[in-house]
């Protein structure tokens, strides 16, 4: 497995060793000890969460406060997805600053978002199944999010405005400057 180094301190693209024969092909997706070994960590999974989202839904912005806050180990299952990670650490030289990856069925890519961080996607085939990891449980009152369209993080979610589909909950959230860091 290959962990490769974003501008985001602690962000990596995790691209798997895909082993294949006349069979098919096989791969570990996860592996603890490989991914604690590439990132220099040492983070235990205790969630996996999978959703189904069709063309145009955006899940996102979202993350969890405090003591709650969640690192993610994210990747699609059938469809393709941009997805977005965008550094929420106040004291980060790179507060606010996001990057964004094409992750999909075909290229098994993988994003491992740290803590402190937002994260949402895009799905950009007709469907796609979304698989992810958490180093923190789901804890409803500390959820926390921001607008997927705030004009100081400017992400391209290169899907038409048009086609964009949110739940009420993301449709409402706050925009940065509404945050109190
Ligand atoms: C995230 C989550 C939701 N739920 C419930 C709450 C609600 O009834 C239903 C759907 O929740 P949401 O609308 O928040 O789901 P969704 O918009 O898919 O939320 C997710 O978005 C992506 C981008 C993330 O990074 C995740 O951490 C998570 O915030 O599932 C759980 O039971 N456990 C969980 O871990």
């Amino acid at each position: 497995m290959k962990a490769i180094e974003t501008k985001l301190e602690g962000c990596f693209i995790i691209e798997p060793n895909i082993i294949g024969d006349n069979r098919g092909y096989f791969f570990e997706s996860y592996n603890e000890k490989s991914l604690n070994e590439a990132l220099g960590q040492d983070i235990h999974f205790v969630q996996d969460n999978q959703s189904l989202s069709s063309y145009g839904v955006i899940r996102g912005l979202h993350a969890q406060s405090g003591e709650y806050a969640q690192a993610k180990l994210v990747r699609v299952l059938k469809g393709e997805v941009l997805d977005v990670a965008v550094d929420f650490r106040p004291e980060s030289p790179t507060f606010g600053q996001h990057i964004t990856a094409i992750l999909s069925a075909e290229n098994r890519r993988q994003l491992y978002i740290p803590r402190g961080f937002l994260h949402g996607f895009v799905v950009v085939s007709e469907h796609a199944e979304f698989f992810y990891k958490c180093d923190n449980f789901y804890y409803k009152n500390a959820e926390i999010g921001v607008r997927y369209d705030d004009p100081t993080l400017a992400i391209d979610w290169t899907v038409p405005i048009n086609d964009l589909i949110l739940s009420e909950k993301d449709q409402v959230l706050p925009f940065l400057h509404e945050i109190k860091l």
